[in-house]
């Protein structure tokens, strides 16, 4: 659905170049639904902007629904839909109205157009509000709305550029509800950028995790935080049994990762350990027949947050508007 080679997407700015995207590779496959996961700048909105066909490519190449978004940009649009970041249409227009010209617009005709409206906005919750302008529609209602817009011609490929930014926690929930529903019923490539790293997490089958216009990994989270983070143990024992406890964890832990601090007679170990729901027990066994007993155990499994920082020595979070 989705091939690039070698993309780049360079900016100039008062003689300066700004290398927003550096030569990215990426390949989705029909079917998928792929986030887009990196701190602002990174080049997210830049390389969906250039799969859109809305910013031509310094370099490199990118074929989007079959067509070259350089040679056949009209055609590319005709077959994806996008929601951009401050998408909205019209405000007095009623919202049966913008979509419908919306659908118009992509050639359908008028009966053809209001049935999809309709169909529409029965599937994303907004079949009362129809009737009702777009600037009387609340925030989230309003983002559903720019999904509906963005599937009226049926695109077989969804851009969708941080569709849940600002929203509360209900309202990007009930949006995603919404989202995977239409990907159900309709089969839609999903792709989106998000800077929201649970989001990426739960939602998106895959990430591409991009940090300053590069790819710097690729694959499911899932597996994403298996290879490069490891969960998360904290070890409490008496000040009086931490060597002992020390020599242990030091040979369950990845190499220079163990950790300690030491308050009130207590010893605070914190190890990553590759498999650690499976690991603890073994070593709490091995603590307890050393006479160096736990005080208390903590495990946490990784985020995506703990990959990016592993790939980059950054947390996400400190360069998001989160
Ligand atoms: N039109 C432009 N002119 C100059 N520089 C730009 C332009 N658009 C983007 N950039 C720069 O390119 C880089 C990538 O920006 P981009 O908007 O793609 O990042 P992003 O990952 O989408 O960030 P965000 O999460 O904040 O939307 C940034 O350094 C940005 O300042």
């Amino acid at each position: 659905m989705i091939h690039t080679r070698k993309l780049t997407k360079n900016f100039t700015v008062k003689k300066d170049t700004v290398e927003a995207v550096k030569g990215v590779d990426i390949d989705v496959a029909p079917g998928e639904l792929v986030a887009f996961l990196g701190p602002n700048g990174a080049g997210k909105s830049t390389t969906l902007r250039m799969l859109t066909t809305l910013l031509r490519p310094t370099s490199g190449s990118a074929t989007v629904a079959g067509l070259d978004v350089v040679a056949d940009p009209a055609g590319v649009r005709a077959r994806i839909g996008y929601i951009g970041q401050g998408n909205g249409g019209g405000h007095s227009y009623r919202v049966i109205d913008e979509m419908i010209m919306q659908g118009r617009f992509y050639g359908m005709n008028t009966t053809d157009a209001t049935a999809r409206a309709k169909e529409l906005l029965t599937s994303l919750d907004l079949a009362d509000l129809g009737k009702r302008t777009v600037m009387k529609l609340s925030g989230g209602q309003r983002r559903r709305m720019d999904v509906a817009l963005g599937l009226m011609h049926s695109p077989r490929l969804l851009f969708l550029d941080e569709p849940s930014t600002g929203m509360d926690p209900q309202n990007r929930a009930n949006l995603w509800e919404h989202i995977m529903r239409m990907r159900a019923e309709h089969g839609t490539t999903i792709v989106l950028t998000t800077h929201y790293m649970d989001e990426a997490d739960s939602m998106s089958e895959r990430v591409i995790v991009i940090d300053h216009g590069a790819i710097i990994a690729d694959n499911t989270a899932a597996r994403l935080k298996a290879d490069l983070a490891g969960d998360l143990l904290a070890v409490e024992v008496a000040a009086a049994s931490a060597a002992e406890v020390r020599g242990l964890l030091g040979r369950a832990a990845a190499e220079g990762e163990l950790e300690e601090h030491a308050y009130d007679g207590v010893v605070r170990f914190r190890l990553r350990l590759s498999n650690g729901a499976r690991l603890a027990p073994e070593l709490l066994r091995r603590m307890h027949d050393a006479g160096a007993p736990a005080q208390s155990l903590e495990l946490k499994p990784p985020t995506l947050d703990d990959v990016f920082l592993e790939l980059t020595g950054r947390s996400l979070r400190e360069g998001a508007e989160v």
